[in-house]
């Protein structure tokens, strides 16, 4: 079957992926932010990312260390605290996502290296 061609890499990437995943129960990273919804956000944010779009990336093998995931999964971060005011439940949520997920990629970049 397909899935038994997956390298430990792919495999770590993708528990990685997972695991900063469920650190966002309330889905606000999930998916692109919605445009329609929140027209002015490009002109604040030059480069958007999401859970989905890091999936998609991941799954075309555009991963091809924990180093690139890690950089999509900041920039994801650093967009939320970039657009919304310190005051907010999607700021305060960024926040809350980049020290649980600094957590799950430091240890998976230990697996990283641990599997070569
Ligand atoms: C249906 C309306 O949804 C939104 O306005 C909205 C939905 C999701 C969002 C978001 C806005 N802004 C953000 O910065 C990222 C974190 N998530």
């Amino acid at each position: 079957a397909l899935e038994l061609q997956l390298t430990p890499m792919q495999v770590l990437l993708r528990s990685t992926l997972d695991q900063l995943q469920e650190k966002d129960a309330g889905q606000i990273f999930a998916q692109p932010v919605n445009l329609k919804e929140v027209p002015d956000y490009l002109e604040f944010i030059s480069q958007p990312m999401d859970f989905s779009t890091m999936r998609s990336k991941l799954e075309a093998h555009s991963y091809n260390s924990l180093a690139h995931l890690e950089v999509d999964f900041n920039l994801t971060v650093a967009n939320c605290l970039l657009y919304n005011a310190k005051d907010t439940l999607f700021h305060r949520a960024a926040l809350r996502l980049r020290d649980l997920g600094g957590a799950i990629l430091r240890h998976a970049q230990r697996q990283a290296h641990n599997t070569g």
